[in-house]
């Protein structure tokens, strides 16, 4: 049961609806925030890379040119004599080697067939390396300066970048090739890109799109090999054929990875800048840890202005739930709630104490049916028993009298069955209109049959008779006035039976005694009334009397076999049962 009364309580629905918020905000939090995080923080990333790249191939195709353009330089200063002398030769490329070390594997001199004749510094198994197998080598001796393509040094099997440049004798004609190899790894030509790094698992790469080969990268392990087949990353397939910007692309393991790519100057070359995608951006875990932390913090703050609203809004609505509680068990009046200001709760609060009072109005209704007699609006027989109960308790404590005249109609039954009920309900109305009129104030008029009234006549003085007597007469002078109906006048009698007591008997006794008085009357020719003996259980010893219909009231015919038994039986009830 109190588990169901907390399931119900407002408090508890406030409480789940506020965790409901907070769930459901926290759930789209996140598939925003990873939205957001992917698309834009990734597209911020790959701008970034971008650049990185975009620095890295200008500084890459810089540290080349200038290798171009030494090489090219000391083409054109190599003194034609040296050209048949090699050990001059070689002393002359020392001083130049050793004067700008450009490349790191040093300087070398083929001769017109491509046979290295001349090296420094020296290196074991360089000369007499023909360079005929290479494709360069054709073109250098067309004229051209060659950056060619990297590769593992046949000498040193390291692999390295050569450059050639055609030398010319005096003559202008090419007689010779002065060439340069540098490590890819040596220091201040590549090595800076080799120990790049971006961010923790990511790197750079320096690729040949022409051989689909990686020439460096900060991956050791990755250098020389080729690159993944078409087909296999998409992205790197465009730009190998011209794209140049960034994108996600996949690794050879396919792991989503974010991409930019940067053209090195004077080269075919490419710097590719790669970056796991969840590395570029907080991992979708971390996230959900900050949104659960995040949410566990703003539903504690929201459990805590809903416990606070509670108590502060719902305070006047719970003390006016308390007062009706009390009313209900009965421990305080049926009373208005106190409103205290005009909002939802004031608006409840009012609508209650409309009710409450239109309870009462319909409850004192029904009293007031449930005491009354609805045709006449007389007291009916049960508010006639309260009176007299009351009636005797004063007649006992003021040493008074009372007396009950029990009144039924006579000829009443005609008109009902000649003019109909609607004209025999507006004789009953008239003819209690006219009792009331009879009776004072103080007493009680009451209709207690379908042609029964009661008068119930208080504080009489003694003898208790005298009073009772004139008062039987106005009644039967009352009632035998001429009836105006709709269908001529009509003139009804009565038949009244009178009990009478000084306080010190049995209401039931009394009623029934008058009763009974009654019916003494009818039998006596009706039209008159009849007081019942003494014995009723009152010790008052009355005289037993009846009077005619007439206007001026007949001598009183004595009750045959008086005095009336009755009124000394307790317990027996109002209702005379005719
Ligand atoms: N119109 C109307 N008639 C009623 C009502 N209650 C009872 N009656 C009728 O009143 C009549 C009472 O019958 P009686 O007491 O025998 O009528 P009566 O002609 O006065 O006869 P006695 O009392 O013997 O003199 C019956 O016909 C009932 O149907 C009522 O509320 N309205």
């Amino acid at each position: 049961m109190k588990i169901r009364r907390f399931g119900n309580s407002l408090f508890t629905r406030l409480v789940l609806f506020g965790i409901g918020i907070v769930i459901s905000t926290a759930i789209l939090r996140f598939y925003f925030l990873r939205d957001f995080l992917e698309t834009e923080q990734s597209a911020v990333v790959a701008r970034q890379q971008s650049i990185i790249a975009s620095y890295l191939a200008q500084d890459i195709g810089y540290r080349t040119e200038e290798r171009r353009h030494f090489l090219e330089r000391l083409a054109t200063q190599v003194p034609p004599g040296l050209l048949n002398d090699p050990a001059a030769l070689r002393e002359w490329l020392r001083e130049h080697q050793e004067l700008q070390p450009l490349f790191a594997q040093g300087l070398f001199f083929a001769n017109t067939d491509g046979v290295i004749v001349v090296d420094y510094p020296t290196m074991n198994g360089r000369r007499a390396i023909s360079l005929t197998s290479y494709p360069d080598y054709t073109r250098v001796l067309d004229g051209a300066t060659v950056i060619g393509d990297p590769l593992l040094s046949p000498a040193s099997a390291r692999p390295i970048l050569p450059m050639m440049a055609p030398v010319r004798n005096a003559e202008g004609r090419i007689s010779g090739i002065l060439g340069g190899t540098t490590e890819l790894n040596a220091t201040g030509f590549l090595d800076h890109l080799q120990r790049a790094q971006l961010g923790p698992s990511g790197g750079f790469m320096l690729i040949s799109p022409s051989r689909r080969l990686i020439i460096a990268s900060s991956n050791p392990a990755s250098v020389f090999n080729s690159l993944p087949p078409t087909g296999t990353d998409l992205l790197l397939d465009r730009a190998l054929t011209g794209f140049r910007g960034n994108g996600v692309g996949r690794d050879q393991h396919g792991v989503d990875e974010i991409k930019a790519f940067a053209s090195v100057p004077g080269t075919d070359w490419i710097v590719v800048a790669c970056l796991p995608l969840a590395a570029a951006v907080p991992t979708a875990a971390h996230m959900r840890e900050l949104i659960t932390r995040g949410a566990m913090m703003q539903g504690g703050v929201i459990f805590v202005i809903i416990v606070l609203a509670y108590l502060w809004f719902f305070r006047r609505l719970r003390r006016a739930a308390d007062l009706a509680d009390k009313m209900t068990r009965g421990e305080i009046p049926l009373s208005p709630l106190p409103v205290v200001r005009r909002d939802e709760v004031g608006h409840l609060t009012m609508a209650f104490n409309g009710l409450l009072a239109r309870l009462k109005m319909h409850q004192s209704e029904l009293q007031h049916q449930a005491h009354h007699d609805v045709l006449t609006g007389l007291p009916n027989r049960i508010m006639l028993a309260e009176r007299m109960q009351q009636a005797l308790a004063r007649a006992g404590r003021e040493n008074t009298g009372i007396a009950l005249l029990y009144l039924d109609l006579d000829g009443f039954k005609p008109i009902n069955d000649t003019l109909g009920h609607q004209a025999g309900d507006l004789v009953l109305k008239e003819i209690a209109q006219r009792l009331r009129q009879v009776a004072r104030h103080s007493d009680t008029l009451a209709r207690v049959g379908g042609d029964e009234f009661v008068l119930l006549a208080t504080d009489l003085g003694q003898p208790l008779e005298n009073g009772t007597r004139a008062l039987a007469e106005k009644c039967i002078k009352a009632v035998s006035e001429p009836l105006r109906l709709a269908h001529g006048d009509r003139q009804l009698g009565v038949s009244i039976g009178i009990a009478v007591c000084d306080g010190r008997c049995d209401a039931d006794a009394l009623l029934q005694a008058a009763d009974k008085a009654m019916y003494h009357a009818k039998a006596q020719g009706r039209g008159r009334y009849v007081i019942a003996a003494n014995g009723i259980g009152c010790g008052h010893s009355s005289i037993v009397a009846g009077a005619t219909t007439e206007a001026a009231p007949q001598p009183h015919h004595p009750l045959p076999g008086s005095p009336l038994p009755g009124g000394t039986s307790p317990g027996s009830g109002l209702s005379p049962g005719h």
